[in-house]
């Protein structure tokens, strides 16, 4: 902690930072005694101060930046279980003094070590440059100098340095442990560091007496990891970086989720590993039982089991994903911050979309404010004015709602419009303005009222979906009026109403909404004047005034991207917020048959099966609050369905979380951002479309890899198990397996540079265990045929083990090149990557056994005749392959 950075720091500072830093020792403090402690102020800290503190405590960054050393690479790469099982075998031969065998198996393990970390060393680099431009900022407050007014502004949250005042509002990640100074409304997802879902609230306690609870319980204090859900606060910076409770928490772990492909890759290299652990005793006892041959058949039998190895997976995996991620970075400015999301992208089979923000534009315009008859009324508008204004001067919001700004410009239109005295709308209060201005848009810094004054406010959230400005009007002394706007049926609930007049105005949103208007309710009360902060508790008996109806222009391109990822056999849904009659509409527009729309109250009449069933057969949800998305999102995977969720708010977070894939435009929130996998450059959608193809070719490409591999190597154990019975000798030497194994794993590489067919792009591409089983036994089986016929084709023109292994080893490289060329899922032309591993297999299959390093390896020169034998062998096998590969045997399982 503090104590490893304590040299430069003042004398008698240490301590109380110590103190602070451990955010548990802070608890009896005052907000002025912390600060104090931090040796910081309210009113922000002096730039050269913070700089200073930057330089002694370091960047504000959990894991560190710099990219790890070589050698920790290097060593890294050891952890994978293929490798891990190969240095295993290593290890036998070496004890059974088959040094051969020992070193070939180490290089080996070099050569794919080294390429390994080559490629993840490429990749963490074009990744960091890839985050960079998605980087999460903090708003700060500090001071030019030490006399200087504050200056608010967004820093990169790298910079944040301890006793750093910051503000936080809706949609912020807390960029460090903070202690709060001021407080409204404020609730923050912690589950990141305590696992529970629920939002927990945060405030100044009044007292020091509550403070006596456990640490992620106290009221005063936010962590690192957790994020805003609503309202907003001010708080000082305690602990940083490596100091924070996240960090202590996640030292260590990794902490990503693991997707779909994953999970397949993974089961299929257990499966591997399993088959190889045993393909060594059953070799040796193939072998005694048959040949009475003893322990001198081991350095083969480890062989044997080397060769079945896939180990150069992991390094086709590393390369196919990075090329693919820098290509949708290049081309249309999709950043992948989690490489692995990009296969998950491509198995996607159902993406849910929130509708605000997404398929819509978030640019409202005011299209109709109406009193509870319909007709309409400029006063409705100018209170709902009122609440948004109230609503981003008191709550503090970083940025205002798009909605609040588009009710502000429209009441001081209707204002400058308005010739019969209604001057409500005039200059702003002289000690509000500097700051607003500075942070917002042109029409929050202008449009204010002269006759009315803020007091308090209860900040939106999107369960409650409302908000409340409570205010005090000049005419009405000691009287506060509560201002609430909100979701109609929510605000209809607190307003004291009959059953006929809250069925009336519900009939008039739903025509309105069938418009596709989004719609608030706006309602008032009187309450008489006080200090103690107003609640939810008092949003109840409101006089209703009437709707405000807002106008949301779709996204030029989300009309094409809907039909486009539905030709990629990719089912869209709609998850929202707002009104079912605004999302059916915006829906039809879209091309998108909204059916029976479900809403967040039938989600909760379901049990989690039952909801899996409906979610299937449903393109639209409505009124959702974060929950129900989150329900959703889990119901669809529980069906089988693998799930993408592109959402841009707060609200989008916790179904983001749930789902396989996480995408979101780059100018959403910073939470958001944070929860994605996927950052999309600008609301372009059909650049979906783009990275879905993306992830399916790297899907292609790493699946065509395995199908090759695996059946190759299935076909050459069963012939060398087969000629180790046959044979009076061993079919191959030890050495000779391996630096054959060695040239197939090296050539194989190539496949990540392939481009898979587009027909293949056209479904979600998904490695299915059982087909690829079927895949690899009938290949492997062809393969093995192949050799069986060789060694025929030996028996009649070669007589001893040289030229038996020569002949065997040449088949085996040129039978690896053709599988190569025949077994590619694409039809297009070959690239040259491609072509020269090929042709590199099939050169050193024919000259390698010419060679003096042919003959160091027990290899010699064949017989002329045994060419045009080989020839036809491999006509016949080419044949073979091309039968099978048009049967429905091709589709091994991606
Ligand atoms: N600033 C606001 N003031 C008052 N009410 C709001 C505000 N923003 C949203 N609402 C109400 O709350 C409802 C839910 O909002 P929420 O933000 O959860 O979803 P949304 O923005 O409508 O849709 P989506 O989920 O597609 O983003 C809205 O339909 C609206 O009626």
């Amino acid at each position: 902690m503090a104590s490893a950075r304590s040299a430069a720091v003042p004398a008698g500072t240490e301590r109380a930072f110590d103190h602070v830093l451990t955010g548990v020792s802070g608890a009896g403090l005052t907000p002025l005694e912390v600060l104090r402690r931090l040796d910081a102020g309210p009113r922000g800290l002096v730039e050269d101060e913070a700089q200073r503190r930057l330089e002694r405590y370091g960047e504000n960054a959990v894991l560190p930046r710099r990219p790890a050393a070589w050698a920790w690479r290097l060593l890294g790469t050891l952890r994978d279980p293929f490798t891990a099982v190969l240095l295993g075998l290593g290890v036998i031969s070496a004890v059974a003094t088959s040094w051969s065998t020992a070193c070939v198996i180490a290089v080996l393990v070099a050569v794919s070590c080294v390429l390994r970390s080559a490629g993840e060393y490429r990749a963490d680099r074009s990744a960091a440059s890839l985050r960079d431009l998605v980087a999460t900022t903090a708003t700060v407050q500090r001071r030019a100098a030490e006399e200087s007014a504050p200056l608010v502004r967004e820093i990169p949250v790298e910079e944040l340095v301890p006793g750093d005042v910051v503000r936080l509002g809706p949609g912020d990640m807390v960029p460090a442990d903070v202690r709060l100074l001021r407080a409204d409304g404020l609730t923050v997802h912690q589950a990141a560091l305590t696992g529970e879902s629920a939002p927990v609230s945060k405030r100044v306690p009044d007292a020091p007496a509550e403070l006596a609870r456990p640490l992620f319980d106290q009221p005063h204090l936010c962590f690192a990891g957790s994020s805003v859900t609503a309202g907003t606060a001010t708080a000082v910076v305690t602990a940083t970086g490596p100091d924070t409770h996240f960090a202590s928490a996640h030292r260590g772990l990794a902490g990503r989720r693991t997707g779909a492909f994953d999970r397949s890759v993974n089961g299929i290299s257990w499966t591997l590993i399993r088959f190889m652990l045993l393909t060594a005793p059953l070799v040796l006892l193939a072998n005694a039982v048959l040949r009475g041959r003893g322990l001198e058949t081991l350095p083969f039998a480890v062989a044997v089991a080397v060769g079945l190895t896939p180990e150069m997976l992991p390094v086709i995996v590393t390369t196919a994903l990075a090329r693919g991620a820098a290509e949708l970075a290049r081309r249309v400015g999709v950043i992948v911050k989690r490489l692995p999301a990009l296969h998950d992208l491509g198995a996607v089979d159902v993406l849910c979309v929130d509708k605000t923000g997404t398929l819509t534009r978030d640019q409202l315009a005011v299209g109709c404010y109406l009193d509870a008859e319909g007709r309409t009324d400029p006063a409705v508008l100018h209170w709902a004015a009122v609440n948004s204004l109230w609503t981003i001067q008191l709550a503090d919001v970083p940025a205002p709602d798009a909605l609040d700004e588009a009710i502000l410009a429209a009441a001081e239109t209707e204002g400058d419009a308005a010739a019969d005295g209604h001057d409500w709308l005039a200059s702003a209060p002289a000690r509000r303005e500097p700051a607003l201005s500075a942070v917002r848009g042109p029409a929050v810094a202008r449009a204010t009222f002269t006759d009315v004054n803020g007091v308090d406010v209860i900040p939106f959230d999107p369960v409650r979906r409302l908000v409340t400005a409570v205010v005090a009007r000049p005419d009405r002394h000691g009287v506060h009026t509560l201002v609430v706007k909100g979701a109609v049926e929510d605000v209809l609930d607190r307003c004291a109403i009959d059953e006929e007049t809250r069925a009336r105005v519900l009939r008039l949103a739903e025509r309105r909404a069938a418009d596709g208007l989004r719609l608030l309710a706006v309602a008032l009360a009187d309450r008489p004047a006080r200090t103690r902060p107003y609640t939810r508790a008092d949003e109840r008996g409101l006089t209703l005034l009437g709707i405000v109806g807002l106008r949301d222009e779709l996204a030029a391109t989300a009309d094409d991207a809907l039909a486009a990822l539905a030709r990629r056999g990719v089912a869209v849904k709609v998850l929202t917020g707002d009104h079912p009659g605004t999302a059916a509409r915006v829906c039809a527009e879209l091309g998108l048959a909204p059916g029976e729309i479900v809403t967040g109250d039938r989600i909760d009449g379901l049990d989690d099966a039952r909801l899996a069933q409906l979610a299937a057969g449903t393109a639209v949800f409505a009124r959702c609050t974060p929950a129900h998305k989150a329900r959703v999102v889990r119901a669809l995977r529980r069906g089988g369905h693998t799930v993408g969720f592109l959402g841009d708010g707060v609200n989008d977070v916790p179904a983001m979380h749930a789902a396989d894939v996480a995408l979101c435009p780059r100018d959403a929130v910073d939470v958001t951002r944070e929860a994605a996998d996927v950052v999309l450059a600008d609301k372009d959608l059909t650049v979906i479309d783009a990275a879905v193809a993306a992830g399916r070719r790297s899907t292609g490409n790493i699946a065509t890899y395995l199908r090759i591999a695996v059946s190759s190597n299935v076909g050459n154990v069963i012939s060398m198990l087969a000629a180790g019975v046959l044979l009076p000798f061993l079919p191959m030497l030890p050495a000779q397996v391996l630096v054959q194994n060695l040239c197939f794993d090296v050539s194989q590489l190539a496949f990540a540079y392939d481009r898979p067919d587009a027909a293949d792009s056209r479904r979600p591409a998904v490695l299915r265990p059982y087909a690829f089983s079927r895949y690899i036994t009938v290949f492997g089986l062809v393969n093995a045929g192949a050799d069986l016929a060789t060694f025929a084709v030996l028996a009649v023109f070669t007589s001893g083990q040289t030229a038996f292994h020569s002949g065997w080893f040449t088949e085996n490289l040129i039978t690896q090149a053709l599988v190569m060329l025949l077994l590619r899922t694409a039809a297009g032309p070959v690239p040259s990557a491609l072509r020269w591993a090929t042709g590199s297999l099939a050169a050193i299959g024919l000259l390698l056994p010419l060679s003096p390093l042919g003959a160091a390896l027990g290899l010699g020169a064949l017989p002329l005749a045994y060419y045009p034998c080989l020839l036809v062998v491999l006509a016949a096998y080419g044949a073979a392959l091309a039968v099978c590969r048009r049967s429905r045997l091709a589709s091994g399982g991606a």
